[in-house]
C-alpha cells in the first residue's frame, strides 16, 4: 500500500484487513498484538475494522510487531500478484533443481580445497543468502555467463569474524556450516538460523550428532559459540535422534574430513542427502549405504579435487507444477520429474482418481537420480479413504503435503491431512477458505478438507511460509475471476521464475508493486 492512499477510509479498511491477516498468520490474538504494541485490545480491534486513525510512526511499529511490511515508503516495495484464474493450463514445463540440495552443496563446498563447480543451480533467494554468507567469510563464488553454473573457491584462511550476520540469520540452512567449520577452526561463532514461520524447529539433533566430532555449541545472544576438541575415538557410530535431512547432512559434512569410519544410523535417505553423498564421493570420500538409513563414511582429512556436480531435479517443484495442472483441470506435462521421490505422492493421486502417464525413465545429469516426464489429464477426483500424511523418504515428502490440501479441495468428499511434522504449517492452509474451500483446522496438525470447491477469487496476504504461499497461488489459478496475492516475496526463496513459467503454460499472472 502506498502512502498516498493513507488518508481515505478505504485505505484504513484495507490496512485493517492486512493487519488482521498478518496477525493471524503470526498466530497472535488481538490481546497479544496489543501487548506487543503497548496498546489495548480494543485499539487493535478498531485498527482491524479500519476505524482507527494511524500515524506513520504507529504503522512502522505495527509492521515491526507483525514482522510484515504493511506499507512501503518507496517504489520498490514488496511484490504482489494479480491472478486471473479459472481456465486450464497447457503444454510442458521442466522441473528445476532443488533448493534443499543446493544449500547442502554450497555448505559442502567449504570442505574442498580444490575448485567446486555446481551446475544447474536454481537462482533462488535461499541460494543467494547462503552465497552472501560464504562471500562474507572469503569464499569466491562466480556464476557462469548463463547464470546457472556456480564456481566456488575456498581460501586457506576463512574470515569467520566477517560473517554477514543478517544473511545468516535469514536462513536456517546456515546450521550446515557447523559440520564443515569444525575442521577449520577450534572456536568460531555463527549467527542464529531463521527460515519460514513453521513453528519451533529444534536444533538439538544437530548438537547431538556433532558431539562425537568434539564439537560443543553454546547458544548465546543470537549466535552459536562453537568450540572444537577433536573426535574422541578413531571410529564412531552416531545414532540420529531424528531422521532429519539437514542433521544427516551435517553429520556427513563432519564425517567427510574426519579420519576413520563414521557410521550414521537413522539417517535420512532423502533426495538432498543423496545429492550430497554423490558430491562427497566425487571429492574422494568413501560412502556406503547411499539411499539407505545407515551411511558408513570413510573420511579423509584433506579433500582437494576440482569437481563438477550437477544438482538433481526438485521433487517439491515437480509436485507444485503437477498441482497447478491438477487444480486447473489441465492436460499438461511436467518434464524431468524425479519420480523415485514422488512415488507415494503419485500413488495417492492415482487412488484419488488422477489420470496420468509416465514416460520411460531416464537419468538426471548426476548419473543417479531417476527422472520421467509426467503427463496429467483432467480427472474427476475423489477423497482418498485414508488420511494423507508425510513420512521420511521413501514416504510422502513432508514439503509436498501442503499441496494435497489444494488437491483435496478439488476432490469429492472429505480428506484428512495430518502434518505431524511442523507445529505451524497446517494452520496456513486455512487461508484456502478465503478462496471458497472448506478447510477445517481440527488441531494444529490436522486439517479436514471437504470438496469439491467452487473456487472464488479473493485478496489474500501471502502466508509467511513457502509451500502454503504457493498453495494459495495455485488455488487462485483455479478460481474464476481476479484474485490478488499480496507480499509474495517469500516464494522467491524456493522457486525460480515460477510466475513466468506458469504464464508460459497459459496462466494469467501479473506481478505488481504498490
Ligand atoms: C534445507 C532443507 O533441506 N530443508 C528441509 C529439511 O529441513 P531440516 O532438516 O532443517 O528439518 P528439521 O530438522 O527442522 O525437521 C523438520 C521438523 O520435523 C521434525 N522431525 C524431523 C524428523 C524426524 O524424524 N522427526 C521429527 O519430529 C523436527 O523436529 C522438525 O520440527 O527437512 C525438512 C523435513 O523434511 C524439510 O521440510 C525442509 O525443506
Ligand atoms: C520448510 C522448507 O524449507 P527450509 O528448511 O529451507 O525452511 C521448505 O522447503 O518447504
Amino acid at each position: 500500500m502506498t502512502l498516498t492512499d493513507l488518508p481515505t477510509d478505504d485505505a484504513m479498511r484495507r490496512i485493517g484487513a492486512l493487519v488482521r491477516d498478518a496477525r493471524r498468520h503470526r498466530g497472535l490474538t488481538q490481546q497479544q498484538l496489543a501487548e506487543r504494541l503497548a496498546t489495548s485490545q480494543s485499539a487493535v480491534a478498531r485498527i482491524e475494522q479500519g476505524s482507527q486513525n494511524l500515524t506513520l510512526e504507529f504503522l512502522g511499529r505495527l509492521s515491526a510487531a507483525l514482522d510484515s511490511e504493511l506499507i512501503s515508503l518507496g517504489p520498490a516495495g514488496p511484490a504482489h500478484l494479480r491472478v486471473t484464474g479459472g481456465h486450464p493450463l497447457r503444454g510442458r514445463v521442466a522441473v528445476k533443481s532443488s533448493k534443499n540440495a543446493a544449500v547442502a552443496l554450497l555448505c559442502a563446498a567449504l570442505l574442498n580445497r580444490g575448485r567446486t563447480t555446481l551446475r544447474n543451480v536454481s537462482r533462488i533467494v535461499e541460494v543467494e543468502r547462503i552465497l552472501d554468507v560464504l562471500r562474507s567469510i572469503g569464499v569466491a563464488a562466480t556464476w557462469d555467463e548463463h547464470g546457472h553454473d556456480l564456481t566456488l573457491v575456498v581460501p586457506d584462511e576463512l574470515d569467520l569474524d566477517g560473517v554477514d550476520a543478517d544473511a545468516a540469520r535469514r536462513t536456517r540452512s546456515i546450521i550446515m556450516f557447523l559440520g564443515p567449520l569444525l575442521h577449520r577452526a577450534r572456536t568460531f561463532r555463527l549467527p542464529y538460523a531463521g527460515g519460514c514461520d513453521l513453528g519451533t524447529r529444534t536444533v538439538q539433533p544437530h548438537m547431538i550428532a556433532l558431539r562425537p566430532f568434539g564439537l560443543d555449541v553454546e547458544a548465546h545472544a543470537g549466535e552459536y559459540r562453537a568450540t572444537v576438541d577433536g573426535p574422541a575415538a578413531a571410529d564412531r557410530t552416531i545414532v540420529l535422534t531424528e531422521r532429519g535431512d539437514t542433521v544427516t547432512e551435517n553429520a556427513l559434512l563432519a564425517a567427510a574430513r574426519t579420519n576413520g569410519t563414521t557410521t550414521i544410523r537413522n539417517a535420512s535417505s532423502n533426495y538432498m542427502v543423496q545429492d550430497l553423498c554423490l558430491y562427497l564421493q566425487l571429492l574422494g570420500v568413501g560412502i556406503e549405504g547411499l539411499g539407505t538409513t545407515t551411511l558408513v563414511v570413510h573420511g579423509r582429512p584433506v579433500l582437494e579435487a576440482d569437481v563438477d556436480y550437477t544438482i538433481s531435479e526438485d521433487p517439491v517443484e515437480a509436485m507444485s507444477l503437477l498441482t497447478a495442472g491438477i487444480v486447473t483441470g489441465s492436460e499438461l506435462t511436467v518434464d524431468r520429474a524425479p519420480v523415485e521421490f514422488l512415488q507415494v505422492e503419485l500413488a495417492v493421486l492415482a487412488e484419488m482418481g488422477l489420470r496420468f502417464e509416465l514416460s520411460p525413465e531416464y537419468l538426471a545429469a548426476n548419473g543417479h537420480t531417476r527422472l520421467a516426464d509426467v503427463t496429467i489429464r483432467p480427472s474427476e477426483l475423489h477423497a482418498p479413504i485414508d488420511k494423507v500424511h508425510p513420512m521420511p523418504f521413501p514416504g510422502l515428502n513432508i514439503d509436498n503435503l501442503p499441496f494435497f490440501a489444494v488437491i483435496a479441495a478439488q476432490a469429492q468428499g472429505a480428506t484428512l491431512i495430518h502434518d505431524w511434522v511442523y507445529d505451524n504449517r497446517a494452520i496456513h492452509l486455512s487461508d484456502l477458505t478465503r478462496l471458497g474451500a472448506d478447510v477445517r483446522l481440527l488441531d494444529p496438525h490436522r486439517v479436514l478438507v471437504t470438496g469439491p470447491t467452487r473456487w472464488s477469487s479473493a485478496e489474500v496476504v501471502c502466508p509467511p511460509a513457502l509451500r502454503p504461499a504457493v498453495c494459495i497461488l495455485l488455488a487462485m489459478l483455479a478460481a474464476k475471476g481476479t484474485s490478488v496475492l499480496r507480499n509474495v516475496d517469500i516464494i522467491a526463496r524456493g522457486y525460480e521464475q515460477l510466475y513466468e513459467r506458469l504464464v508460459e503454460m497459459g496462466a494469467d499472472i501479473e506481478v505488481f508493486r504498490d
